[in-house]
Formats: structure tokens, C-alpha cells, sequence
């Protein structure tokens, strides 16, 4: 039991209007350590970041970041907070008419007083960081996808955050960036000593560089377990999701109360047919 983690959800529950998308998540995320949250599409991952970073407040339950309850900061207080937080939004979208430069720049001129020439020492000390430093006069459209991550990176880190987000960090990357952008998850956790949360459905690449995991589906946690209990359980969603197998608990038709014959039988035009 941590007493005293980074982040700590307690029965936390969430729902678009009426419509429940998160029950009952009880998730600690300890300091120094990375957390991957996994789970289909749609089961709530961003959702749970939104919560986090205080984009969307519980309908329940208690979110506490630095022992602080995120939904009852103010909004100086919520500034304060996201200013010590990185985060690497889904596909990492940089500003497009900024280059790698300013991309990075950006979030020190918009938070802090530091002069240009301290600005400068840190930008190129983070780009150096994720072996880009020779990029720094490009343009975003000038980088491939897995440069173009690892200066996402770079910005999610220029503050020296205490906790980084990561949504979805390795989609629609090929298999060595993959593993790049990976290794870099792991070693600027470890060098900044900050914590990390990876939501992904890429499970071999997380598993390799991650502390603890989290499986979402439907909105609960199903899961947990260090990566090698989640590489050896024998639950049978955990072992579906990890070994990618189409059969399991995972069902590849979306739910319908109505049977297959009668739903083809009923389509347009088949009323008249007379049995
Ligand atoms: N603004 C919104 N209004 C209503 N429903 C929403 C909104 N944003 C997300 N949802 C719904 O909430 C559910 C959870 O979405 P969420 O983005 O957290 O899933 P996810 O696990 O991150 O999925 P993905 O991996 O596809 O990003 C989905 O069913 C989605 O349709």
C-alpha cells in the first residue's frame, strides 16, 4: 500500500449526461513509476486523463493529484496543477507553423519569465534529450512520424513536469520508432524522476518499459498487476488483450438482443415475402 502516491482515484465514477462511461475506478499511480492504462477503444482511457488533468470533473469519488483534489481547485489552483504536467495528446499534434524550435519554446515563454538565452539552453538541453537537437530549425512538416513523436516528447517534458500523460504514444508508428519513442518513455521518467502514464492498446511495446498496469473495459478496471503478472495471467480478457487473440471474452460482434435470421428476414422489402 502507498501512502503516499502521485495520483489516487477513489470510486470514481463518470458519465456523459446520463450515460455512465467510467464505475467504481479506484487506480494509484506511485511516484517515479510508469503506468500504462489499457483497454479497447472506447472503454474510458482519455476519459480517465481528462479526470486527471482536471478537463472533466467525477459525477463521483475522489481524484487527487499531488495531494491535492483536482476537482475542487480553483481555476488558479487547476492552472497551477496542469503547469506541472506534461502530456503528449493523441498523435502528439504539434503547431504546425512553429518550428521544432518554438514548438518546445512555446510552453516556457507562455509559463515562465526566463530570458530568451535560458529558454534557449533548455530547449536544446529537452531536443537533446530525445536525439534531436540537429532538428531544431525544422518545420513539423519537414520531420517523419517518429521525429516528429519524439519532439511531441520533448514539448510534454519542456517544464519538467512531476507527472507526464502519454495518449496513445506509439500509434502509427513504425516498428523502430515504436521502440524508440518506448525507450524515451522509460529514460525521461527515470532521469526527470517524474511519474508516467501510458494509455495505449499497443500491450507488447508497453509491457516492455512499464511498472504496473491497468486493463479498462467498459469503464471499470477488470486488471492490474506489475508488467510480468499481466504477461503471465491466465484471466482470460488479460490473455486475450495481451496475445491479441479474436476469440475470448472480447466478442467481435457489438452486442444485439436480436438473432441473426430474424434481423435479415425484417430488412427493407422483405415484408411482403409470404412465409
Ligand atoms: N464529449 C463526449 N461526449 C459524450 N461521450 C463521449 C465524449 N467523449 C468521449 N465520449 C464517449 O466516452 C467513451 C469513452 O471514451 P474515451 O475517449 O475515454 O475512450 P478511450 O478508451 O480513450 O478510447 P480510444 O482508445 O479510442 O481513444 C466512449 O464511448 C466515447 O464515445
Amino acid at each position: 500500500m502507498d501512502d503516499n502516491p502521485l495520483i489516487r482515484l477513489t470510486d470514481v465514477n463518470f458519465a456523459y449526461d446520463r450515460r455512465p462511461i467510467l464505475t467504481g475506478i479506484n487506480m494509484v499511480i506511485p511516484r517515479g513509476k510508469v503506468v500504462a492504462i489499457m483497454g479497447l477503444s472506447g472503454c474510458g482511457k482519455t476519459t480517465t486523463l481528462r479526470l486527471i488533468g482536471g478537463q472533466l470533473k467525477p459525477s463521483s469519488g475522489k481524484v487527487e493529484v499531488d495531494g491535492q483534489v483536482v476537482h475542487e481547485l480553483d481555476s488558479d489552483g487547476l492552472y497551477e496543477l496542469r503547469r506541472r504536467m506534461g502530456m503528449l495528446f493523441q498523435f502528439g499534434a504539434l503547431f504546425t507553423d512553429m518550428s521544432v524550435y518554438d514548438n518546445i519554446a512555446f510552453q516556457m515563454r507562455e509559463h515562465t519569465d526566463l530570458p530568451e538565452e535560458l529558454i534557449h539552453d533548455m530547449v536544446m538541453m529537452k531536443l537533446h534529450a530525445v536525439g534531436l537537437r540537429g532538428a531544431a530549425r525544422l518545420m513539423p512538416s519537414e520531420l517523419s512520424g517518429g521525429m516528429a513523436r519524439r519532439v511531441a516528447l520533448a514539448r510534454a517534458i519542456a517544464l519538467d513536469p512531476m507527472l507526464i500523460m502519454y495518449d496513445e504514444p506509439f500509434a502509427g508508428l513504425d516498428p523502430i520508432s515504436l521502440s524508440i519513442v518506448g525507450e524515451l518513455i522509460r529514460k525521461l521518467n527515470d532521469a526527470l524522476g517524474t511519474s508516467s502514464i501510458v494509455v495505449t492498446h499497443d500491450v507488447q511495446e508497453s509491457l516492455k518499459i512499464v511498472d504496473y498496469v491497468y486493463f479498462v473495459s467498459a469503464g471499470k478496471i477488470v486488471a492490474e498487476g506489475t508488467a510480468e503478472q499481466i504477461k503471465h495471467s491466465t484471466e482470460p480478457y488479460v490473455h486475450q488483450f495481451v496475445w491479441g487473440e479474436p476469440d475470448g471474452p472480447v466478442n467481435f460482434h457489438y452486442p444485439t438482443t436480436r438473432p441473426y435470421g430474424e434481423e435479415m428476414l425484417s430488412g427493407p422489402g422483405r415484408k411482403q415475402v409470404w412465409w
